[in-house]
Parts: C-alpha cells; structure tokens; sequence
C-alpha cells in the first residue's frame, strides 16, 4: 500500500463522518468507528451482520433512525425496494433522539455499497429556526399589529380570492364596514392607549360575533371590514345587527370605568363578479347614511 493510500485509510478510519462498505448480499464488510457508532454495531459483528438486521436491532431497541409508520418490515421492504436502485442515493434521516444525518449510498457494478453518514443536526436546527423565523414575519406582514386581525393588505387580498371562488358558484357576497362612532372623542378623553384597547376590544367582539369561516381585517383607524362569503343582503343585515347590538351592549372595561362604545356598519352585497373596490365603494356610501342618520346602526346601500 502506497503511503498516502495508508494515510487515506487512517483519516477515513478516525473521520467522523461514518463510513461503510456493504456486499452485493448487503453484508456489513467495512466500517469506521463512527459508523459502528451511529449504528450501534459493535466491531466483531463486522462481516457477520446485514443492513437490513442492523435496522431491525435498532428499531427493537429503540434508537437509531426514526421508523414513521411504526412498521419495521414493511419499512425494510421500502428501503430494500430504493437501495441499489441508483448508483448514487442522497437522503436525510432523523434519530429518535432528534439528531438529523445526511446519508449517501454509492453502489458500483457489483452491488458493493459505500455508505456515508454526516451528522447534520446543527443545520438542521438552523434551517428550522429560519424557517420558524420567516413563519412569524410572514404572519406579521399579514397582521394588524393592534389588533391581531388581518391588516389592510391581507384582508384584501384574502376577500379578492373568495370573491373569485364565490363568482364560480354564484354566490352572494358582502362585506361590512365597521366604524367606531365619534372614536376621537375617546381618545380626546381618555387617551391614545384606551384609544388602543378600544380598538382591540371591538376586533375581539366583532371575531366572536362571526363564524369561523368569515373574514375580518383592520383597513386602518377605527375602521374595519368583515366580508361574508355565500351571504345575502338579508342574512347580512342579521349579522351586522348582531355586531352592533355586542358592541353596545359590551362597554370596554378600564380600571375604575367603563366606557360605552357603538359603531356604525354599512353593508353591501354583490352577486355578479364584485371586486373588493366595488363592495367597499358601495359600504363606504352606506356607511356615510349610517353616520348621517345618528350613528349606532345599520345601514344596507
Ligand atoms: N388610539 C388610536 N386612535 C387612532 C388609531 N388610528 C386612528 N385613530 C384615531 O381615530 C380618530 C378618528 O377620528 P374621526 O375620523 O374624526 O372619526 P370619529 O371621531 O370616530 O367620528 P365618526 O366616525 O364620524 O363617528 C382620530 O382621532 C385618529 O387619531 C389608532 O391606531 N389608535
């Protein structure tokens, strides 16, 4: 053996990347000590164990990769199915013990195998924290930030979807316009920050008042919009009257008052392909009535 083929298999042996060789009847034939490691093999079973008996020792012992059906043979019968199926095999495997590894499967002519195992699991964990990471400023840049609805942006964007869908089936489709009545004067009063909670207040009885399948957003100030999708006009006025009635009938609660609140709705309901400017023009001119008339009430265009 040439000197650098020996340093070779010195630094393969030391690695700590695990390394094996397999036979064409899958027999374990060469390993590294990290590879006796990770697998949970000890050095005389070399020669003597298989791939597949490896797997199963493992999975009845409980370590070693995570089997998700549960079911060992049917997951041997899988992995005898994909081994040697290609020259060159690149997976990720997860332990039961929440480390992740990178695998390759390189196989030649004969159906000899080189197995390597790199540990990944600091990778993994990053890749898992950034993805955890754009998951929350996603949800930011869709959220009012007051209120936790959906801000102008998303509602309309979400609306614009369901009104399409509704189109498709004909469905009637409304939207409300919510508006705190005479807001400034609440904050004039009693300041911004009740201001605030007044605000998150109404988002929270307006969101119990409506199905789960309805939409609410914070179009900005004290004004809100709830689209009901597959809603008529008249079914409509019963839900926007329910909203009314809950938020007079609920006055925000502060330390040493209460301060009684209204809003006034303007509603409007499409049945031919709306667009979200063309309910809310309509809701923002029934809304102007509603405002007009005295506040603290219901107004359909
Ligand atoms: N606290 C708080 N106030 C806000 C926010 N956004 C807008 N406002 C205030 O909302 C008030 C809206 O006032 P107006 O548009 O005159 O409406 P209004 O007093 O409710 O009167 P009507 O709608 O006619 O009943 C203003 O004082 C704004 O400063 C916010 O995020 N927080």
């Amino acid at each position: 053996m040439q000197a650098y083929e020996k340093l070779l298999m010195d630094l393969l042996h030391s690695s700590l990347d695990g390394y094996a060789l397999f036979g064409p009847d899958d027999r374990l034939v060469y390993a590294n000590d990290a590879f006796l490691s990770l697998m949970y093999v000890f050095r005389d079973e070399v020669g003597r164990l298989t791939f597949d008996a490896i797997l199963r020792r493992n999975f009845h012992q409980g370590r070693a990769a995570h089997i998700g059906s549960g079911d060992i043979e049917q997951f041997i019968a899988y992995v005898e199915s994909v081994r040697r199926s290609k020259p060159y095999r690149l997976f990720e495997v997860d332990y039961l013990d929440g480390r992740w590894f990178l695998m390759s499967e390189q196989t030649d002519a004969m159906g000899n195998m080189l197995l390597q195992i790199k540990d990944i699991t600091k990778q993994k964990q990053s890749e898992q924290h950034l993805q955890a990471a754009l998951y929350k400023y996603h949800v930011m840049a869709l959220t009012d930030e007051l209120t936790g609805v959906a801000n102008r942006r998303a509602i309309q964007d979400s609306v614009s979807a369901e009104l399409a869908r509704c189109s498709r089936i004909g469905a009637a489709m409304t939207i409300l316009l919510v508006d705190l009545d005479h807001f400034k004067r609440v904050n004039d009063t009693y300041g911004h920050h009740i201001g605030d909670l007044a605000l998150k207040h109404c988002a929270e009885v307006m969101k119990a008042s409506l199905r789960p399948f309805d939409m609410i957003g914070r179009l900005g100030g004290e004004e809100f919009v709830v689209f009901l999708g597959n809603t008529d006009s008249q079914d409509a006025r019963v839900i926007a009257e329910r909203i009314r009635a809950q938020i007079q009938s609920l006055p925000l609660q502060t330390p040493g008052r209460e301060i009684a609140l209204s809003v006034s709705i303007g509603v409007s309901t499409q049945h031919h392909n709306p667009t979200f400017e063309s309910l809310y023009l309509e809701a923002d001119q029934a809304l102007y009535e509603a405002k007009s008339q005295g506040r603290n009430r219901v107004t359909l265009s």
